[in-house]
C-alpha cells in the first residue's frame, strides 16, 4: 500500500466511509488528516482510527501528497478558493468526491496548475465494497493515477472513465445507488411485516436475502438476469411478485430515478 499522505476536507459521511475503510485495509493512520468545523466529529474519527487531525483547512493541506475534497458541493466553492493560497505552495494532486463540481471550477478556484481527479465513490467504501468511478485531469501524472487508484482500489473497485460528463452517470448510478438498495431492503421488510413476519425475523431474512444476492451477482459468473430466472419457476410464487414488479413498470422507474440523479449531478455543476 502507498504511504502518501491524504488529506481529507470535509470529515462527514462519504470521507469517514472511506477512511474507515483504509484503516481496515492497514493504511498507516499517521498518514492520514483530517480538518472539518465540527471539532466532535473529528474527535471520533481520530479517537476510532487514530488519524490527525487538523484546526483549519490550510494546515490539513500543507504536508499533504493528496487532497481529497469531501464537502458538500454548496460549500466547494469558498472551501477551496479559501484554500488555494495554501494549495499553490504545497501542490498537492486534488481528489474531489462532490456531485456536480466540475474540474474547471475546482481548477479555477484553486489558482490553476493542480493535478485534478474527480472521483465518485460510495458508502461501502467502509466495509471495503466501494465502487468509484475516476476522471483525471493532463496534468495527473501515471503514477498519481496509480496513487489514485491504490486508495480507491483499497476501499473496493474502481474504473477510470474516459470522460468528465460519465461521473454524472456513475453519481447516478453507483455514488447514489446504495441509498436504492436500502430502500428496497426496507421496503421488503415491511411487506414482511405486513405479512405477519415478527419485525426480527423480516429484517434478518431481507438482510441475508440481500447479501447473499449480492455475492451470487458478484462472485459467480452467471448474469442477474439469469439468476433471477433461476429463482423465477413457470407457475410458481416469484413469478407472481415479478410480473407485479414488470406490470408497475418497475424498470421503467428505475430508469426514470436515475435519470433525475443525473439531471441533478448536471445541475449542480451549474450552481457553481
Ligand atoms: N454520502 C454519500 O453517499 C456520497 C457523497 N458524495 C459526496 O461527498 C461529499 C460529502 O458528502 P457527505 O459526506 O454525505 O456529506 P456530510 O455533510 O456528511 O460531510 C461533509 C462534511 O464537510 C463539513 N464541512 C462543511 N464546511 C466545511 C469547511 N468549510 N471545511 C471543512 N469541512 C466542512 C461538514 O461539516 P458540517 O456538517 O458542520 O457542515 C461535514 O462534516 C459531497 O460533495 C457529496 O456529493 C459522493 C459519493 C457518495
Ligand atoms: O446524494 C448525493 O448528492 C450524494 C452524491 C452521491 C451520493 N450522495
Amino acid at each position: 500500500m502507498t504511504t502518501a499522505t491524504l488529506a481529507f476536507i470535509g470529515a462527514g459521511n462519504m470521507a469517514g466511509s472511506i477512511i474507515g475503510g483504509l484503516i481496515s485495509n492497514g493504511y498507516d493512520p499517521e498518514r492520514i488528516i483530517a480538518s472539518d468545523p465540527g471539532l466532535e466529529t473529528l474527535q471520533l474519527l481520530k479517537a476510532r482510527f487514530g488519524i490527525k487531525i487538523a484546526e483549519n483547512n490550510s494546515d490539513a493541506v500543507r504536508e499533504a501528497d493528496v487532497v481529497i475534497l469531501a464537502v458538500k458541493p454548496q460549500v466547494m466553492k469558498p472551501v477551496v478558493t479559501e484554500l488555494a493560497p495554501a494549495l499553490q505552495d504545497a501542490m498537492p494532486m486534488l481528489v474531489s468526491i462532490a456531485a456536480g463540481i466540475t474540474i474547471d471550477s475546482l481548477n479555477d478556484w484553486s489558482g490553476g496548475n493542480l493535478p485534478i481527479i474527480r472521483c465518485m465513490p460510495n458508502t461501502p467504501a467502509l466495509v471495503g465494497c466501494g465502487a468509484s468511478g475516476l476522471y483525471a485531469n493532463p496534468q495527473v501524472s501515471e503514477a498519481q493515477k496509480t496513487l489514485a487508484e491504490t486508495v480507491m482500489n483499497a476501499v473496493g473497485i474502481s474504473q477510470w472513465l474516459d470522460s468528465e460528463s460519465a461521473i454524472d452517470a456513475v453519481t447516478a448510478l453507483s455514488g447514489s445507488g446504495p441509498a436504492y438498495f436500502f430502500l428496497l431492503m426496507e421496503s421488503m421488510i415491511n411487506a414482511g411485516k405486513q405479512l405477519g413476519l415478527p419485525p426480527e425475523t423480516a429484517t434478518a431474512l431481507t438482510l441475508q436475502t440481500a447479501l447473499g444476492a449480492a455475492r451470487m451477482a458478484t462472485e459467480g459468473d452467471v448474469e442477474a438476469a439469469e439468476l433471477r430466472r433461476r429463482v423465477t419457476s413457470p407457475g410458481g410464487t416469484t413469478e407472481q411478485a415479478i410480473n407485479t414488479f414488470e406490470q408497475g413498470e418497475f424498470r421503467t422507474l428505475v430508469q426514470s430515478a436515475l435519470d433525475a440523479a443525473e439531471r441533478r449531478s448536471r445541475e449542480l455543476a451549474k450552481q457553481d
